[in-house]
């Protein structure tokens, strides 16, 4: 049996996976002990120029890509919507779906897990926080009894990109960022960055995967890095400290609690180090103590890996679908 993979969305998430699908195709094939063949792209411009050959098919109709006897939908579109309706109908299907769509997950990922438990298909997220640094599962599956008491960590690669070369090049924020557009770090619509609304949601998905439950979105305090000067940024350096941006989710009196913001820290904190447009999380628990994961946050060949990797571990021969995927 050919594993049919459908890809929504060929911008950078997409272009890298369909990029990586043909360069690690044979590693991939030999892991899974089928082939994977790619059978449907959908976008949302059918007017741009692609870098796809012409026997994949795109479209800009969903209904092409359900028609097909597709086995895995790979999700890279922007925002809440389409996005939720069309892994809704997938999973209905019983199609296995994997998301890099952050917003669109940290609101709805609670409602996609429960049917696609119901349909007994699995969901693949990992790449929705910290890009390809393997963070979600190695919380889920590898800290089974440990409690997790507090986590403090940098989620968005463009901030700290951008704060990172504001402090070490002196470059303004408006350079900085621009420079992390280009490099394909930033989205879209890149307020949500330097806002910290991505930041938020990757912590509402942490939240919701170590507690099972999310704050009161409206309680969670969130402040971006817009308001922070190239001036602020050389005082705290003359102090030995660095502005970073962090977010903190913890259990606190039995209730998640969360905040979003910039803070000035030194060299003995964990996240001291952590740089350009990697990501870290320094997670405190009750018997292992206190440890930081980082790695790539952002970017095309990072997000990339985490969903092929989520590939094959949903069709890995192993893999049951009795066992819960996180
Ligand atoms: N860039 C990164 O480093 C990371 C991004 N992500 C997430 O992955 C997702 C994709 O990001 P990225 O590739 O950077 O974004 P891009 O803006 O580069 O690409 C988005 C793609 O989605 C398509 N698209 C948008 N809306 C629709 C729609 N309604 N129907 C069909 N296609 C649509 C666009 O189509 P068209 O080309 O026609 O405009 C485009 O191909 C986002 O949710 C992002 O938050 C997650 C981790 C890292
Ligand atoms: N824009 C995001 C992309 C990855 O999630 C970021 O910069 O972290």
């Amino acid at each position: 049996m050919t594993i049919k993979i459908a890809i929504l969305g060929l911008g950078t998430v997409g272009q890298g996976v369909y990029e990586t699908l043909l360069s690690h195709g044979q590693y991939i094939s030999e892991k899974l002990g089928t082939d994977t063949e790619l059978v449907g792209v959908l976008v949302n411009d059918s007017s741009k120029q692609r870098n796809l050959p012409n026997n994949i098919p795109i479209t800009t109709n969903y209904h092409d890509i359900l028609s097909k006897d597709v086995d895995v939908i790979i999700e890279a579109t922007v925002g809440d919507h389409p996005a939720f309706e069309y892994l809704s109908q997938a999973i209905e299907k019983g199609i296995h779906v994997i998301t890099a769509n952050k917003a669109m997950f940290a609101r709805y990922g609670k409602k996609l897990k429960e049917k696609a438990t119901k349909n007994q298909v699995h969901i693949g997220y990992e790449a929705t926080t910290a890009s390809g640094t393997p963070i979600l599962r190695t919380l889920k599956q590898l800290l089974q009894v440990n409690q997790i008491e507090k986590m403090e960590a940098i989620l968005n690669g463009t901030s700290n990109y951008i704060l990172t070369e504001m402090t070490m090049n002196h470059t303004s924020f408006e350079d900085a960022l621009e420079q992390a557009q280009e490099k394909g770090y930033a989205e879209a619509n890149p307020s949500n960055d330097v806002d910290g609304h991505d930041a938020f949601y990757k912590s509402m998905i942490l939240s919701e995967l170590v507690y099972g439950q999310q704050p009161n979105w409206e309680y969670v305090y969130r402040e971006g890095i817009r308001e922070i000067s190239n001036d602020q940024i050389q005082h705290a350096a003359q102090r030995g400290q660095k502005i970073k941006h962090i977010a903190t989710v913890e259990m606190r009196n039995g209730e998640v609690a969360a905040s979003i913001q910039p803070m000035q820290i030194n060299d003995e904190h964990p996240l001291y180090s952590v740089d350009g447009v990697n990501n870290g999380i320094t997670v405190h628990t009750d018997i292992l103590g206190t440890f930081t994961l980082t790695g790539p946050g952002a970017g095309k060949l990072p997000t990339a890996s985490a969903v092929i990797e989520d590939l094959v571990y949903v069709f890995h021969k192993e893999v049951k679908l009795e066992k819960q995927f996180i």
